[in-house]
């Protein structure tokens, strides 16, 4: 995947990257039985933002979202909302609203109603009411359709019923569990710019912060303006997209985004080697001699090199460089990915654009990269 495009990052003070945050979770431990779902997670969540929480299936994300909500509560550690413990408070009382899923609306009730139960319950009434939930309609494009009943929406407005029964309370955190899971492909990508362009209006509006969980790391990537990544009930690397993919901190995050290739080698000469000659140069300062060491190498800053398939003599030790064969080519759509057999048995996944042939199966061919192109691992 490339640099993600157009994006504008919030600036500092509407994302309120100073002073104290939204929400903080310090060492937070939830346990079912003998499994430690939460193992002392700290967060912090900043007033405004939009933050994904980005993990594969029971790393916790689920669980977090339901200790924040005040649908369950920790074993230890501490939930603080603007500095104010959260513990004893129920659900009703955190300004803090869940977004459930569509199919929770209530199909006897017409999408007002359905978007006036809370405030209904609260006590307010008339007039009052009426503004509450009209204003929560215009915030997710909904005027026209108050009267009608679930069954007569298509599924992204009965997503759109679900955000407005949520914000209608005006919270200060919103939290979405998968809220894009159910929709199809196209409604997929068009209703994330519509939940992108409405936390933005929120967070102008009222400081509000969304916390998003998802298993899709392009919906993470796209969407928020920083993503943590989950991996058994801790937080492996909290980061804004850009830093998240182009510098992994671990293997587990520079697989789970975009599938870099792994390559492992020991320190020699001020160069990485790795099996089958292959010889890697860091940006930077070179790392202590002899250390073993994992570099992520991201498909798509490998290049294919224009010289002729030969390597010249002692090409092979040249660094950011390899001589290798195509084994599979995968269309992509918007370019392709090509499977690279090199000598020893390795092989590099290289991500080519839509402007570049993708070499035969077969070919004999020569990659070549940045030392930028080479991010160190810290496991
Ligand atoms: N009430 C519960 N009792 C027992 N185990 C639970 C309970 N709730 C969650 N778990 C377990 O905790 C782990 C984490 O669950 P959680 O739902 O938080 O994961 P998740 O990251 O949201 O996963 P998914 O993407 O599949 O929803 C899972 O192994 C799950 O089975």
């Amino acid at each position: 995947m490339d640099a993600i495009p157009g994006r504008h990052p919030a600036p500092a003070a509407a994302l309120g990257t100073e002073g104290p945050p939204l929400l903080r979770a310090e060492a937070l431990t939830r346990r079912f039985g003998a499994a430690t779902v939460l193992d002392g997670l700290d967060l912090e969540i900043r007033h405004g933002e939009f933050f994904a929480l980005l993990g594969g299936s029971g790393s916790g994300k689920s669980t977090l979202l339901r200790l924040i909500a005040g649908f369950d509560a920790p074993d230890s550690g501490r939930l603080l909302l603007e500095g104010r413990d959260l513990a004893g408070l129920p659900p009703q009382h955190r300004p803090v609203n869940m977004m459930f899923q569509a199919y929770a609306l209530f199909p006897h009730l017409s999408v007002f109603d359905n978007v006036a139960y809370g405030l209904r319950r609260e006590g307010v009434r008339g007039a009052a009411l009426a503004r509450r939930v009209d204003e929560a309609l215009a915030l997710v494009g909904l005027e026209g359709l108050a009267r009608r009943r679930p069954h007569a929406l298509s599924g992204g407005q009965r997503q759109r019923v679900a955000l407005a029964r949520s914000l209608v309370k005006r919270p200060r955190l919103l939290l979405l569990d998968e809220p894009l899971g159910a929709l199809d492909a196209g409604l997929r990508e068009r209703t994330g710019f519509e939940l992108r362009a409405l936390q933005r209006r929120l967070a102008e509006a009222q400081g509000t912060a969304f916390v998003m969980v998802t298993h899709d790391q392009e919906e993470a990537l796209s969407l928020a303006d920083r993503v943590g990544v989950m991996q058994g009930g801790r937080l492996v690397q909290v980061d804004t997209p850009e830093a998240l993919y182009e510098r992994p901190a671990t293997r587990f995050v520079a697989g789970f985004l975009g599938g870099a290739n792994l390559l492992e080698g020991h320190v020699a000469g001020g160069l990485l080697r790795c099996a089958g000659g292959l010889a890697l140069r860091l940006a930077g300062a070179p790392p202590p001699e002899g250390a073993p060491l994992t570099v992520a190498l991201r498909p798509e800053r490998i290049r294919l090199a224009a010289e002729a398939a030969a390597p010249a003599p002692g090409m092979a030790t040249e660094p950011n460089a390899a001589a290798g064969t195509v084994r599979e080519v995968a269309y992509r759509g918007a370019g392709s990915t090509v499977l690279v057999g090199l000598p020893g048995g390795a092989s590099l996944r290289v991500a080519l654009g839509p402007a570049e042939p993708p070499p035969p199966r077969g070919a004999a061919i020569r990659l070549r990269w940045p030392d930028s192109a080479n991010v160190p691992l810290a496991d």
